[in-house]
């Protein structure tokens, strides 16, 4: 552990996840992350702080929920009885999610930079950071209000076609720029699954996050495929990876995860 006080100081590790452009599965990314690396054992956090989107306590089944304050800060909402998973999202902050739509940049930075600072994790092994969409103020104010503890780096989302697009080359800039480390990239929406006979079929290209990782000089983390089985699950608040644990899906997300702690821990 670092030698700071506050709410940061008994997690061991931070990462933040990117994406240039909404709809990529950057949400999708998090939440299934943090299930993995669930299920190997670690103490996980997710601080949602898409204040536009918010839709992890969706996808982690956990819907709206009133939130309490300790002495400390904020009190997170644990997913289970064990307490392995905690999720903060500013969607619980809000008394009408819709409300920040026209909230201007200012007010935005304020709240964010009030809420990263708030919330008592207690201790975690990971704590990831669903971003929103894009380079933007309120990523300035996530990263400004997180640089007193050492974030460990980001993870960037993107889809196949990611080399024909800018965005996460400026997302990639934007790394470099505020110092963050890239932990690597993840091809989301790599090929479709078939639900009636596994087989993966490249609707897009292919490979344009390996590519995208080659021409950047960042490390590749992996594919995950198109599966209509992970869009279900998440619809319906269901953990994917016990219900699916056979499928390819599953096995792609858990390298991920695996790629994740292999880059944090080789880098110190
Ligand atoms: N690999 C996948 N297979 C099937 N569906 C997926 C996959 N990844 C994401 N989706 C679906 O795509 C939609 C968008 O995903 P998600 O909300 O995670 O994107 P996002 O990048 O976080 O978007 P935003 O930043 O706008 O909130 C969701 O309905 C999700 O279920």
């Amino acid at each position: 552990f670092s030698t700071e006080k506050g709410n940061l100081a008994q997690v061991r590790h931070v990462v933040l996840v990117l994406s240039g452009k909404g709809g990529v599965g950057k949400s999708t990314l998090t939440t299934e992350l943090a299930l993995a690396l669930r299920q190997a054992g670690k103490k996980v956090g997710i601080l949602d702080v898409d204040l536009c989107g918010p839709s992890i306590p969706r996808m982690l089944s956990v819907g709206r929920q009133e939130v309490h304050q300790c002495d400390a800060g904020w009190v997170p909402v644990y997913t289970d009885a064990h307490k392995s998973l905690a999720l903060m999202s500013i969607g619980f902050l809000l008394e009408n999610p819709d409300d920040a739509v026209i909230w201007r940049g200012p007010k935005k930075t304020a709240l964010i930079g009030q809420f990263v600072s708030d919330v008592a994790w207690g201790e975690l092994d990971y704590l990831l950071v669903d971003t929103p969409p894009g380079t933007s103020d309120e990523h300035l104010a996530v990263v400004e209000s997180l640089r007193k503890h050492r974030v460990d780096g980001a993870i960037l989302v993107t889809t196949p076609q990611a080399v024909s697009t800018g965005d996460v080359r400026r997302e990639i800039a934007f790394c470099k720029k505020t110092g963050l480390r890239v932990l690597g990239i993840v091809e989301n929406m790599s090929g479709f699954v078939c639900p009636h006979c596994s087989e993966c079929t490249n609707i897009f290209s292919k490979g344009g996050g390996e590519e995208l990782a080659k021409l950047t000089d960042s490390p590749f983390l992996g594919c995950v495929p198109l599966d209509p089985q992970l869009s279900s699950s998440l619809e319906e608040g269901r953990d994917f990876l016990q219900a699916f644990p056979d499928s390819a899906t599953f096995g792609a997300i858990n390298q991920i995860a695996h790629a994740v702690m292999t880059s944090i821990a080789e880098r110190g």
